[in-house]
């Protein structure tokens, strides 16, 4: 697990080094610019740049732009230098460096320094075939000043590998919200990995994220608490369910799918397949009498109780006593995906939640929409709630933009409050703990934006939680098979090809992938 920083913990780090370590703050900046150097060049192959473009701003990540120019013109690179600041304008180390980058460059006769003047300048870039964003880093405050956001803007059109040092330009790296950021392909961020580069509009916006040294190793934020983790293959590996030899089905985890209705059969196969090709011993999905062989077509082998609907075609609050005996028996519970939203379906749900206080029960879909706006009412502990950001808003009736500009304190504050597990799923999917943790999977790719991937994530969470005893490590586990067995899909099926059908086929081979990286 990678743990994730705030860019406050970052700024103080550096501190760290400048007053108790007593380095001089240039030399911290010269080992971020030699690590960008490397970072660069370890990521792109040889050949596919010669002229670079550096935009540097009036602060340290300017500074770290002029200072990164030197290492290019000194490795023969051809540089283009735009200062957003002149002379009289800089200060500390960013204006040392420019000094010496001004020096130097003279000696150099394909590469040239300017200082910015109107957006006209920035077309000195366009022969460039890398361009580094050394505008703003952890200094950036508020949203862009015009100027900036005409720049960013115009940068983003042009064609060539982008770089940013630090943070792009424009992420507000405490929520990753922002208007108008710079688009990168690799971003070498200094000292730390920040929390923000890695959701919202930092996972859209940062491309690679490498991590660039200022020479003070890791030991300093050993000492500092965070909350916020990445997840790594690793993590994923140790929280699979282990499997006792002497296990027989009914001790392997036992799962009940409550999913399904005449208007969306699919939903409910989709969970119940996922559930047993993940590893549960037995699956039973509970399903309306009247429409049962439409799903029996469309199982591999979990057992399908059919209950009494009445040609309704959906479960109601009656249901309940039919289905307690398979209620009490299974070790978790997947309900939702497919329910329909009818007021039977509703009643039954709320008494499911009510007499099945401790009992691991995974809410996705209608479930999540028959408690929108009362969950309080229910005692969320041991549950799971997979909501992706429109359901989770609902839920809590705030508007996705108000979620979104503040998600992880409220991804936060809900898990705890509510003392129950939040898979907030989306690009990246982020798990939220009662504790208050989170753990961001950004596994995955876009061929997961389909109708059904999300019931397929469902049974895989229902089947790792009925297997274990470990909520949290089921949880990380199972949201990063789901998404590896999509990624493992790309070369045969691309972006455009992947079904949910698919995720599950490929399950036991992302298992596979695992434990033949690890054992
Ligand atoms: N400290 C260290 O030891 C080390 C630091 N390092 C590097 O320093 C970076 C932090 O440097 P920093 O603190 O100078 O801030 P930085 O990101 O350059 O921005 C400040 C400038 O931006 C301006 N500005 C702000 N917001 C704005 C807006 N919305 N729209 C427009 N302008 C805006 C702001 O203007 P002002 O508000 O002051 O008028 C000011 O001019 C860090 O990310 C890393 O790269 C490394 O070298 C390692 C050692
Ligand atoms: N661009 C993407 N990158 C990675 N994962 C994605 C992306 N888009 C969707 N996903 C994943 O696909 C699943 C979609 O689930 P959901 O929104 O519930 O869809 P549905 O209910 O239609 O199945 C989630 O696990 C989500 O994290
Ligand atoms: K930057």
């Amino acid at each position: 697990m990678i743990p994730l920083f705030s860019s406050k913990d970052v700024r103080e780090a550096d501190n760290f080094a400048i007053n108790i370590l007593q380095m001089p703050s240039i030399v911290l900046m010269e080992n971020a610019a030699r690590s960008i150097y490397e970072a660069i060049i370890e990521n792109f192959s040889e050949n596919e740049f010669y002229n670079v473009g550096i935009i540097c701003g009036k602060g340290n990540n300017g500074g770290d732009g002029f200072t990164l120019a030197r290492h290019f013109l000194i490795n023969e690179f051809d540089v283009t230098i735009i200062s957003l600041a002149n002379e009289n304008e800089l200060k500390g180390d960013a204006l040392t460096n420019f000094i010496i980058t001004k020096k130097l460059i003279d000696s150099y006769p394909n590469s040239k320094m300017i200082i910015y003047q109107s957006i006209d300048s920035l077309a000195l870039l366009s022969d460039c075939d890398l361009i580094v964003d050394a505008i703003l880093g952890t200094g950036s405050k508020g949203s862009l000043s015009n100027e900036l956001q005409s720049i960013v803007n115009y940068l983003n059109k042009l064609e060539a590998y982008k770089i940013s040092v630090d943070i792009p330009t424009g992420l507000n790296v405490e929520t990753a919200t922002g208007e108008t950021i710079y688009k990168a392909d690799l971003t070498v961020t200094l000292s730390e990995f920040k929390t923000g580069l890695f959701y919202g509009k930092g996972y859209s916006h940062c491309g690679k994220i490498v991590k660039g040294s200022i020479g003070i190793g890791d030991l300093y934020y050993e000492t500092i608490q965070t909350n916020d983790y990445l997840i790594e293959p690793e993590d994923a590996f140790y929280g699979l369910p282990e499997k006792n030899i002497s296990a027989h089905k009914y001790s392997n985890g036992k799962v009940l799918v409550v999913a399904g209705s005449g208007k969306y059969v699919g939903a409910a196969c989709l969970t119940a397949n996922a559930v047993l090709r993940s590893g549960a011993g037995a699956c039973f999905l509970a399903f309306p009498k009247s429409i049962k062989n439409i799903a029996l077509e469309k199982l591999e082998s979990p057992v399908l109780i059919a209950y009494e609907d009445q040609t309704k075609e959906f479960v109601n609050l009656e249901n309940y006593d039919e289905l307690k005996e398979k209620i009490d028996w299974a070790d978790s519970i997947a309900i939702g995906p497919g329910l329909g939203r009818e007021n039977g379906t509703i009643q039954f749900i709320h008494k499911l939640l009510e007499e099945n206080k401790n009992k691991k029960i995974v809410i996705d879909a209608d479930a999540l929409f028959a408690i929108n706006k009362c969950y309080k009412n229910f005692d969320l502990s041991n549950k799971i709630l997979t909501p992706h950001h429109k359901e989770f808003a609902d839920l809590i009736s705030i508007s996705i933009d108000e979620l979104e500009n503040n998600l992880l304190n409220i991804g936060r504050t809900f898990s705890v409050e509510n003392n129950c597990y939040l898979v907030l799923k989306g690009a990246p999917t982020i798990i939220f703990n009662p504790m208050g943790e989170v753990f961001i999977n950004s596994s995955g790719n876009v061929g997961m934006a389909k109708f059904g991937t999300g019931d397929v994530l469902t049974g895989v969470i229902a089947s790792f939680v009925a297997q274990s005893k470990e909520i949290e490590n089921s949880l990380i586990s199972a949201v990063y098979l789901h998404s590896l067995a999509a990624d493992l899909l790309i070369p045969k099926k691309t972006e455009y090809g992947i079904i949910p059908q698919n995720i599950i086929e490929e399950f036991p081979n992302a298992i596979k992938f695992l434990v033949d990286s690890f054992v």
